[in-house]
């Protein structure tokens, strides 16, 4: 007798949508299985949102077909139909509400159904989602407002909401699409993702996971499904695709090599920026300097501080103490205004591309150009054409696709922003460039052009550059030089040979361990 074989949870088949002449999905299809883990990869702006806004009922498709258990759906889905089919999100914005608390944001699919508020018992609320947050070994306040929470704690707070809104469907076998969930997170935080992943799975739940990190899919998923342009390139098992074959079903040929990656020590050239006694949240009288034409690197676990570090040297968060000497001009960092640090040469691209005061509704030429309006002021008016010009050539250096500047910025895929927005501080030639995870959200080709515009930028410019980052290989491939931090201060300074992935995972363990054991003062 044959073997009944059980449909997909979730079947797409040839999903089509268009923007205006975007052709952003073409005659897609995909199908998840109960209980497995998908990957979904594809170049920046290759259809991979487009296709969960599908799934979300946020896009209408011009084509295709939907499929629960086997059962055509009628697409579009209707508004927050997803819900009733057992789909639930988190999309790449996390989707949570600042303004309320972290218990709200939890039960806001509840608040949203036709419960009453007022007929919620509130301490019974907090008393579930704390037993909530301790079956997944997470330390988050209930009555704490979103608006207080670090980055980390936001993303895990949207994934828990999300993996408890499909254990409430049919014992946990729903689906749950993670669109880049892991960009805010450093490596602790993946580590309780992926084990969060891995329980729902075993529980008969389908996930879908997009991202640009091939290490992370390699890792959690069974199978993968590629994108290159808007149309299906295929379907494979993870364990049988080696890496390069990933990268060439992604980018649809070879990746250059980079050459092996010499990491001069520069600690023997002028010093160009000097960090004295800073004091910050979690910092705690850190000083470093950092030498013309280097690329220096900041990292550590959680909590070790690293990631305010550049806030504070912006003045975008308040410094508790602490001064900067940029080529000889002295700051005091408790009384700087980001205003103030972009008129001496500092420039920050913060993680959160949210938070760099782009307009989604505004064309990318006039996000681009806000920065340096000055140079098309022609003392009577902008020269709009010759604006529109060089943002195209801009935009092409840094790879911004679809390269039109007349686009609005809100239309370019996450990681063509991300291009967008390195573009847009790139072009005001700062002395110090602060980055902060200056590459998340973006695929494995534009990864390597923009360390290549870096590099170039750092030595034909004499830039200085301090990238804050948990990516411990974007570290190793980009920085001469990389700070691991533990508790608030600096623990080592890896330079030269000792500036590979291993050795920083390494020492931002031990600096843990020697946290623990109360090592570090
Ligand atoms: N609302 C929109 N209006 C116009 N074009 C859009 C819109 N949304 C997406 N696009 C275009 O559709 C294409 C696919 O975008 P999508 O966001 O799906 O890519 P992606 O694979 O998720 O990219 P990334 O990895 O950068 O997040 C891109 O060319 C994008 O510019």
């Amino acid at each position: 007798m044959e073997e009944e074989v059980a449909p997909p949870r979730l079947e797409l088949r040839n999903l089509s949508k268009s923007f205006g002449g975007t052709q952003a999905l073409c005659g897609v299809g995909l199908s998840l299985l109960p209980g497995e883990v998908h990957g979904l990869l594809g170049e920046n702006g290759s259809g991979k949102s487009t296709l969960i806004k599908v799934l979300a009922g946020f896009h209408d498709p011009d084509e295709g077909e939907l499929l629960i258990d086997g059962e055509p759906v009628r697409l579009p889905l209707a508004p927050g139909q997803f819900r009733e089919l057992g789909l639930s999100f988190v999309h790449q914005d996390l989707g949570l509400i600042e303004s309320l608390s972290v218990l709200e944001n939890l039960r806001v699919a509840e608040l949203a159904s036709s419960r009453s508020r007022f007929g919620i018992s509130w301490r019974r609320e907090r008393r579930r989602a704390r037993e909530t947050f301790e079956r997944y070994g997470l330390r988050i306040d209930p009555t704490a407002s979103v608006a207080e929470l670090k980055p980390v704690e936001r993303a895990l707070l949207a994934i828990v909401r999300a993996i408890e809104e499909i254990r409430s469907v049919g014992a946990g076998q729903g689906v749950l699409v993670l669109d880049e969930p892991t960009v805010f997170l450093p490596r602790e935080g993946i580590e309780v993702l992926f084990s969060l992943v891995r329980d729902a799975a075993t529980a008969g739940a389908s996930i879908l996971f997009v991202s640009h990190d091939l290490d992370e899919v390699r890792e959690i998923t069974d199978r993968v499904t590629v994108l290159r342009d808007g149309a299906l390139v295929g379907t494979v098992g993870t364990r049988e695709t080696s890496e390069t074959t990933f990268v060439e079903m992604i980018i649809g040929c070879q990746l250059a090599k980079l050459g092996d990656v010499e990491h001069a020590d520069m600690t023997e050239r002028r010093v160009g920026v000097s960090v004295e006694g800073l004091s910050g949240s979690t910092v705690n009288d850190v000083s470093f300097q950092m030498h013309e034409g280097e690329i220096v690197g900041l990292t550590g676990l959680i909590g070790s501080g690293f990631e305010e570090v550049p806030y504070l040297l912006y003045g975008a968060r308040p410094a508790r103490a602490g001064r900067l000497v940029l080529r000889g001009d002295e700051t005091d960092l408790t009384r700087l205004k980001p205003t103030a640090a972009t008129r001496s040469g500092i420039a920050l691209i913060p993680a959160d591309r949210k938070t760099d005061g782009s307009v989604g509704s505004l064309p990318v030429v006039e996000n681009l150009a806000l920065t340096v309006l000055d140079r098309y002021f022609n003392g009577v008016s902008l020269e709009l054409r010759r604006m529109r010009r060089e943002t195209r050539s801009l935009m092409q250096e840094f790879d911004v696709r679809p390269n039109d500047p007349s686009l609005p910025y809100g239309a370019l895929s996450g990681g063509n922003q991300q291009k967008a927005l390195l573009a847009k501080w790139f072009q005001t030639e700062p002395r110090l460039l602060l980055l902060d995870e200056p590459t998340q959200g973006v695929d494995v080709g534009a990864r390597q052009q923009i360390f290549g515009l870096i590099r170039t930028a750092v030595e034909e410019r004499g830039m200085h550059v301090l990238c804050a980052s948990s990516d411990y290989e974007q570290l190793s491939l980009l920085c001469d030089r990389v700070i691991v931090f533990g508790r608030g201060r600096i623990w080592r300074e890896l330079v030269g040979d000792d500036v590979t992935k291993e050795r920083i995972i390494e020492q931002s363990y031990a600096a843990m361990a020697a946290e623990v054991a109360g090592v570090v003062a």
